[in-house]
């Protein structure tokens, strides 16, 4: 399968770190990218083909992914339009937050062969999850190479209804930046309770793989796993009730919530601009 990348920044080098090499070799995979350094990289660590602009390389993909900013999907659609071999009918896969497959067909003359994906970062060490739709010009067998794609770098979620990843995004797409966040707090805490830096990392660090590790084994509730940790009158019990009296679980629904206005939004502004 010869798949071409436009865009090579974070999330597509996160993908084609996964990709190349196990689904398909690094010498199938191009990445079109303006940035020279960044396509000196990935053409070191994974033995990609690059170009700087969109080129004939392109036009030979079975498989387009669209891994630019949503405010540069527009202009990408219009430089790959005439590039698309309509014969063909290559699968265009766009992991942009918040552009609507309908807008992105419309950009593209009315490209039918869309799939819309929201994969996370993770995916650049196999430990990804995917939110994936398709549009109804896609194949099975197109569907099947974008699941084989995204499936390369984690599980894949497939929705019935492509409106749906604005909150794949909110959850999945934005969730690691909100576990990193968290794991800041503890490592800040650790630092004002007199731990060093290290101690501290290590220990948040095993603390978060442990108890994502245990919930994922786990056949019971979440909510039963950190009642178990949570002794009566002991220390657990205060933290919890200070996280609690403090908003700390209603902050994080509501700031998920705004993630997926945002997507929302952004599918607004942009689809309509067209
Ligand atoms: N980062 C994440 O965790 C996730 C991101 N996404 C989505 O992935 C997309 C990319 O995000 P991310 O990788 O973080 O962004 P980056 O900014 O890291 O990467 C985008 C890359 O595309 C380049 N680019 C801009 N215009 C063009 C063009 N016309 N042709 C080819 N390349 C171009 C940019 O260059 P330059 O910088 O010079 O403009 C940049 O190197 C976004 O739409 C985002 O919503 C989805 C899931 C998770
Ligand atoms: O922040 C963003 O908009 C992108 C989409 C999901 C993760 N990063």
């Amino acid at each position: 399968m010869k798949i071409a990348f436009i865009g090579g920044g974070n999330m597509a080098s996160a993908l084609i770190a996964g990709l190349a090499g196990k689904l398909t070799a690094g010498a199938n995979i191009h990445v079109v990218d303006p940035n020279a350094d960044a396509l000196e990289r990935l053409r070191t660590q994974y033995g990609v083909t690059t170009a700087s602009a969109s080129d004939a390389a392109v036009s030979a993909a079975d498989v387009i992914v669209l891994a630019v900013k949503p405010q540069s999907m527009r202009e990408v659609a219009a430089q790959l339009l005439p590039l698309i071999d309509a014969a063909r009918q290559p699968l265009i896969v766009s992991i942009a937050a918040g552009i609507r497959s309908a807008d992105l067909s419309r950009w593209l003359g009315g490209y039918g062969a869309i799939v819309r994906c929201m994969p996370n970062t993770p995916a650049l060490i196999g430990m990804g999850i995917t939110g994936m739709a398709a549009t109804d010009g896609v194949s099975a067998q197109q569907k099947q190479a974008a699941d084989d794609i995204l499936r390369a770098v984690g599980p894949t979620v497939w929705l019935d209804d492509e409106a749906q990843i604005d909150a794949v995004t909110a959850i999945s797409g934005s969730g690691p930046a909100y576990v990193f966040y968290f794991i800041e707090a503890m490592q800040q805490a650790a630092a004002e309770l007199g731990l060093s830096d290290q101690q501290g990392t290590q220990l948040a660090l095993a603390t978060f793989a442990g108890a994502a590790q245990l919930a994922t084994q786990s056949s019971e509730p979440v909510a039963l796993l950190r009642e178990r940790v949570t002794s009566k009158g002991g220390t657990t019990y205060a933290a919890v009730t200070s996280m609690e009296d403090s908003g700390v679980k209603a902050a994080i629904v509501k700031g998920a919530k705004a993630a997926a206005a945002r997507g929302k939004e952004l599918g607004d502004e942009l689809g309509a601009a067209s």
